[in-house]
Order: structure tokens, then C-alpha cells, then sequence
């Protein structure tokens, strides 16, 4: 005969002369109690096994027994401290008995109404008297409680206490009766057969296979239980990596507060990237970026008008008051081509209504007219040549964004940032004036890092001024600004080195778990 291998163990653990209960033959075998009744059920169907069940009661002390055991039932403690008093002799005050009993609160009612139903004397008039007879040793509630308490996890029917008393101290609520199912087995004669005859743990496949089922064996093979607490491997699913995620939000949220977003290229003309900005060309802040130069022929295509504008406001300024640097400008230094180090120069080619423009051809370029209020976007990588370190990479991506509109004020910005890094959870950015040759006032952005308490800059903003947007032809206020996406995803991710966002040193770990907002 052939059987599962848990029916077997339950066979072999089971007795033709003793019943044995499901939780020592589970003892004896390390199969889980549920597993041996499943067993034992399936084994009785076959007439190999005797199932029989019983309703037992078990008796468990309630936390009040149980501290009456160490501490004594109320009454006694009561009797004592008022034979202690000399109430066996004449009754003493009430007052007396219970300060000296240490009673207190609830105890003293439970101690009275005991006492006096025990005879252990009389409660009148605030006084108190003993009978000299009773031995509070031979308490039988109390030596009950005692009985019951060593029996531990709880006693049978069978414990040695009186019936009467066991009721009396269920009223007082010392004691809890709970019922509950024990079944015990024991084998039948045609399972002492079989078992001399021999039973063999029947093979288990861990899988149904095509081949079984169409060759029927699926009906004779007996399958392995799950075992839902194995350990299996871990598998992770696919996922976007934290700074594409970051980077898709800050669209979302964007795109959720008015803006459009940008495109342009990221090799672009020193003319968008610098000159546009009122960058000087001879000015150390030219090189402010450390932009990378690319070997390659100029740029053809710059819109004429433009050009001429931006070299003027160069030279001479812009307004009647207005002042230029005076300082040498050629056309040649604007069309060479830098990799962008900022994206700002995509914020020129919109502002300046040429973003959409074809050059070249026979026509003039188009230059679109934009009527305010305009919001507009981008997150885009930019590139520098930085050291790199723990927040700086050699290309970025950069949040670059402008609002164009009549009488916009430094508020009116600072609001912006707010509404913005809310939206990812960042509260508390800080501002600190600052300076860029095209904007006026200038401000930087800090934002406290979660894990090491650091103000860290995310990035740099303004109002653009007279000298950039003349040019260009707008009219009215232009705020702006370039917030490094990396930065926010340190704040929102807590990672403390750029460099765990991307690039050769991430931890897989982390980009497994990292999330996007805190
Ligand atoms: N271009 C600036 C950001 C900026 C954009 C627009 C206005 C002011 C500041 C930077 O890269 O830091």
C-alpha cells in the first residue's frame, strides 16, 4: 500500500491500544497540528484511523486571580490586618483595619462583601470585629486559586478543587472556563493490518505537467502541499529609474500649473547660450559655465534682426539711461557652438518668438509675437565642466521655466517655488540673493537635505532685465529661473551623493526602492 507521506507519519504515530491527541502526535511527528487532523480525517475515510472528539474545559485564572495568588484574596488580607488590630479581642475601627491592610480602591468593597459572607467576622457601625476561630489559612477559594495557578497554561475538569467553589470564584471573576475540541486517534484493525503489511510514503510531484495529464497519471500521483513560507527568490519587477520618474512629475506638476514645455537643441550657438543673457563676451562670466566647445563649422543660422539688437544692447544698452559694457562683440565668438550649459537658452529662443523658426531659404525666419501671460518649461540636460563630486556631474538636468507677464514681482516667484516644491513635499526652501549678469534681482534656492540636515543649493533664479528682454522684444516682466532636478531628487529620495542617483557608483538597491516624493 502506498500513502502520502504525512498520512504514514500519523500512522505510524498513532496506537491500536491508546488514543493519542492530534497535538502529541503533531509533537512526535513536526507536522503542524491542522496538517495531522487533515491527515487524520482522510485516514478515518479510508478506515485505517478512529477519529474521536471531545469537548474539553479548560479552567485559566483571570489577571485578578492571578494577582490574588501573590498577593491574597482581598478578605484575608482584610481578617489579618484586623486580627493584627486586636479585632479577635474587641472590634477596632474600620478605618484602622483597611490602612493597616493596604487595601485600596475597588479591593476594599470585594474584601467586605467577602468577609462578611465568609463569617469572618462582623462589619458595624464603621467598626470591625474578627472571629477568633477562622483560620485564613484554610481559605478554600484562596488554596483553589492556588491549585489552579499551578496547573499553568490552564487545568483540566479533572483538577482537585471542589465543583462549588469553582463556581463561586467563576462569579467572582478570579476564573475563566473556556471549551474547546480535542480529538484523539487511535488505529483500527485494518490499520494494524496494513501497517504490518507494509506502507510506502507515496512519491509527490511539485507540479502538474502536460504529459500527466494526458496520460491520466494526474489521477494517481499524490501532490506536495505548499509551503507558502519556503524562501523563494526575489524577483523585482521593471522599473523607471527614480531621476525619470522625478524628472515625469516635475512635468506633470508643471504642466499642472499653467507651463508648456520647451524643446531645442543641446548644441547650441555661444548667441542663445551666452550672448541673448547679456553675458559680456570678454567677461570671466563668459566663462562662468565652463561650457564645453565643440570642434565643429559655426552656427549659420542666427535671426539678423536679433543679432543686431543683442549686439547693440552689448555696446550700448538698452533705454535712454541704459549703459552697455563697451566692450569688444563680434559675430564670430556668437556663432560658435558650445554644448548647452544651461538651458536658458532655450527660454531665449521662445522668449525671442524664433523657437519655431526656419532659417536659411530665401524668406525672412518667422518670428511669432507672444502676447502675455505665457508659462513656459523644460527638463533637459545641460552640460559643464564641473569637478565632479557629491553634488556636482558634468551634465545634469536641468528645470528650466519662465513666466511672462505685466507686473510680476519678486513675490510672485517666490510663490511659484513654493506652490511648486510643495507639490513634492519640500516645505521649507529657502532663498538668498544672488547674481547673474541677465537677471535683476537674483535669487538661489536652498532646500534642507532630509538625512544630514544640510541646506543644499537646488537652484537659481530672477527677473530677467531690461538689457536681455529689449532685444528680444519682450515688453513686459519675465521671472525665470533653473532648478537642478538632481538636487530635488536628493531632497525627496534622501540620497546624499549625486552619484547614487546615476552614473557607474548607483546602489541597485536603492534605485529599487527609491520614490519620488517623501
Ligand atoms: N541659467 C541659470 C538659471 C537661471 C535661469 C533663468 C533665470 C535665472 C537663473 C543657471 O543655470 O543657474
Amino acid at each position: 500500500m502506498q500513502l502520502p507521506q504525512r498520512q504514514l507519519a500519523v500512522l505510524e504515530a498513532a496506537s491500536a491500544t491508546d488514543e493519542r491527541s492530534i497535538d502529541a502526535i503533531s509533537e512526535e511527528t513536526g507536522l503542524k497540528p491542522e496538517t495531522v487532523t487533515g491527515a487524520a480525517f482522510e485516514l478515518e475515510d479510508d478506515g485505517l484511523l478512529d477519529v474521536v472528539e471531545r469537548t474539553d474545559e479548560r479552567i485559566s485564572l483571570t489577571d485578578e486571580g492571578a494577582d490574588y495568588v501573590d498577593a491574597g484574596l482581598p478578605e484575608v488580607r482584610l481578617y489579618r490586618a484586623a486580627v493584627g488590630a486586636g479585632a479577635a479581642d474587641d472590634p477596632v475601627s474600620m478605618g484602622q483595619a483597611i490602612g493597616e491592610s493596604g487595601l485600596e480602591g475597588g479591593e476594599v468593597d470585594i474584601a467586605l462583601a467577602n468577609y462578611a459572607r465568609k463569617g469572618y467576622g462582623t462589619v458595624e457601625n464603621g467598626q470591625i470585629s474578627a472571629d477568633p476561630d477562622t483560620d485564613p489559612d484554610a481559605d478554600r477559594e484562596a488554596a483553589a486559586l492556588a491549585t489552579l495557578a499551578e496547573s499553568g497554561d490552564g487545568a483540566g475538569l479533572d483538577v482537585d478543587v471542589d465543583p462549588e467553589v469553582l463556581d463561586r470564584l467563576e462569579e467572582r471573576n478570579l476564573i475563566d472556563r473556556i471549551e474547546h475540541t480535542v480529538r484523539t486517534v487511535t488505529l483500527t484493525d485494518e490499520g494494524v493490518t496494513a501497517m504490518m503489511e507494509g506502507i510506502e510514503a507515496a512519491e509527490t510531484v511539485d507540479r502538474l505537467t502536460p504529459e500527466m495529464l494526458s496520460s491520466g497519471e494526474w489521477r494517481d500521483v499524490e501532490f506536495a502541499e505548499y509551503n507558502v513560507e519556503a524562501d523563494a527568490p526575489e524577483i523585482h519587477g521593471g522599473r523607471k529609474h527614480v531621476l525619470r520618474r522625478t524628472a515625469e512629475r516635475v512635468k506633470e506638476t508643471l504642466v499642472g500649473m499653467g507651463f508648456q514645455e520647451m524643446e531645442g537643441p543641446h548644441a547650441d550657438a555661444e548667441f542663445w547660450i551666452n550672448d541673448c543673457l547679456f553675458m559680456p563676451q570678454d567677461h570671466p562670466a563668459r566663462t562662468h559655465w565652463d561650457q564645453f566647445a565643440l570642434d565643429v563649422p559655426p552656427i549659420q543660422e542666427l535671426p539678423e534682426e536679433l543679432v543686431a539688437d543683442v549686439k547693440s544692447a552689448h555696446l550700448e544698452g538698452v533705454d535712454d539711461d541704459g549703459d552697455g559694457y563697451h566692450s569688444p562683440w563680434t559675430e564670430e565668438v556668437a556663432r560658435e557652438v558650445d554644448l548647452r550649459g544651461h538651458t536658458t537658452s532655450l527660454s531665449m529662443r521662445y522668449l525671442s518668438g524664433y523657437a519655431d523658426a526656419t532659417f536659411g531659404g530665401d524668406g525672412e525666419p518667422q518670428r511669432v509675437d507672444f502676447e502675455p501671460p505665457q508659462r513656459y518649461f523644460s527638463v533637459e540636460k545641460v552640460y559643464r565642466n564641473d569637478t565632479l563630486d557629491a553634488t556636482h556631474l558634468l551634465e545634469f538636468f536641468q528645470i528650466e521655466g519662465w513666466v511672462m507677464a505685466e507686473d510680476l514681482s519678486v513675490r510672485d516667484l517666490m510663490g511659484t517655488f513654493e506652490e511648486f516644491y510643495r507639490q513634492f513635499g519640500i516645505t521649507d526652501i529657502q532663498f538668498k540673493p544672488h547674481y547673474n549678469p541677465y537677471t535683476e534681482p537674483s535669487f538661489e534656492l536652498f532646500g534642507r537635505h532630509p538625512v544630514t540636515d544640510e541646506l543644499i543649493e537646488i537652484g537659481n533664479s530672477g527677473m530677467f532685465r531690461r538689457e536681455v528682454l529689449e532685444p528680444l522684444g519682450v515688453e513686459c516682466d519675465v521671472m525665470a529661473w533653473g532648478l537642478a532636478l538632481e538636487r530635488l531628487a536628493m531632497l525627496t529620495t534622501g540620497a546624499e551623493d549625486i552619484r547614487d542617483l546615476h552614473g557607474t557608483l548607483t546602489d541597485v538597491e536603492f534605485l529599487r526602492n527609491a520614490e519620488v516624493s517623501y
